[in-house]
């Protein structure tokens, strides 16, 4: 298991990121090329084996265990009225995740995944970003572990999720002090805010920013800073996953902006996640971009709790499947190409 003694160990680890392993992804590529279609005919599937091969470190990758974690926390922003829900719903579905009701559960028992919901001081919402800073040192170190906490060596696939009333205003402002560009690009409504809504978002951002972002020197900082408890354990995660070798789907807008800091300081840090969905949220396709990351799906969801990437872990599934499971055309006895 990974934990991060202090921000200096979080430092070191983003800093050093392991790389896939090469030569699985060339016995892969080589049974690829022997498989019976016409090379390149499985479009995207066939990178999605490749990639999982590289992480995984086998010729034929597996989607047999596959894990989720879903994270939630609260945030003493939403007292600025950013939400179309009131702040007690996110303890209430944390106790919906519990009972099994919640789209996640639909979509995680549906791919197959093992779900775990790991609520993070849901009573002590974070500071509000406009005044302070979100969490003190410890409170982001132990959030981070509790993210990396949640992941197993071993693991075939890992995808992450959130809940946490008001947790589009802190992503949008994670977003903007990432990758700079004006608030608007970055904030949208979120659970359904009306226009008045929406400015008060952007009112909330950009005083965030003002205070902060002179502050905002790495990627620890900026999550402690702008982040919250459920941002930063799925940036935990992420990183601990990475150190693991375990491939990730990243899920919509707040799952993509838990990683725009880390990826602000050392962009390779994308390297082991697939981008599991373009949400509707306004800003993920611009996230997605400053990730260079190509979304899998576009079902114009909007959701977050994982819901976007339990939906496409099957696609992973399809892709492993066809991969592990075709014959070659040797063993077909099917001509190859001329
Ligand atoms: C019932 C319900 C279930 C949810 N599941 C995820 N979210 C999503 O909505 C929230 C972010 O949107 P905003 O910033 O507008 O509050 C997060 O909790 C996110 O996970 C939900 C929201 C609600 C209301
Ligand atoms: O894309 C997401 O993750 C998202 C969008 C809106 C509300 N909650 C989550």
């Amino acid at each position: 298991m990974i934990r991060f003694e202090d921000r200096a160990a979080f430092d070191r680890a983003l800093d050093r990121l392991p790389e896939p392993d090469g030569s699985a992804i060339e016995a892969s590529a080589a049974r690829q090329a022997q498989l019976t279609k016409p090379a390149g005919s499985l479009g995207r599937l066939e990178e999605i084996a490749l990639f999982m091969a590289g992480w995984q470190g086998r010729e034929r990758p597996r989607a047999d265990r596959i894990r989720a974690a879903i994270f939630a926390g609260n945030h003493g922003v939403a007292a600025r009225g950013i939400s179309a829900f009131p702040p007690a719903v996110t303890t209430q579905m944390v106790a919906n995740f519990q009972a099994g009701g919640a789209a996640i559960n639909a979509l995680a028992a549906s791919c197959g995944a093992e779900l775990s919901i790991v609520p993070l001081d849901l009573d002590r919402p974070t500071a509000d970003i406009c005044e302070a800073p979100a969490m003190s040192e410890a409170e982001c170190l132990d959030a981070l572990n509790a993210g990396a906490a949640a992941v197993t060596a071993g693991t075939d696939l890992l995808f992450v999720g959130e809940m946490g009333i008001a947790n589009t205003t802190p992503a949008a402002a994670l977003c903007a002090q990432s990758f700079g560009g004006l608030s608007p690009d970055w904030i949208g409504r979120g659970t359904g805010v009306d226009d008045n809504g929406l400015a008060r978002k952007a009112d909330a951002v950009a005083k965030a920013l003002a205070l902060h972002g002179p502050h905002c020197t790495s990627a620890f900082e900026t999550l402690r800073r702008l982040g919250g408890r459920e941002i930063a354990a799925m940036a935990g995660a992420i990183l601990a996953a990475r150190h693991l070798s375990v491939p990730m789907l990243l899920d919509g807008f707040i799952s993509s902006a838990a990683i725009a800091p880390l990826a602000r300081d050392n962009p390779a840090i994308t390297a082991h996640c697939l981008a599991a969905h373009n949400s509707a949220e306004t800003g993920h396709a611009r996230l997605l971009q400053a990730l260079r990351l190509k979304p899998l799906l576009q079902l114009d969801m909007r959701l977050g709790e994982g819901s976007g990437a339990a939906v496409a872990a099957q696609i992973v599934r399809s892709a492993l499947a066809a991969h592990a499971g075709m014959a070659t055309f040797a063993e077909a006895a099917v001509a190859g190409a001329l």
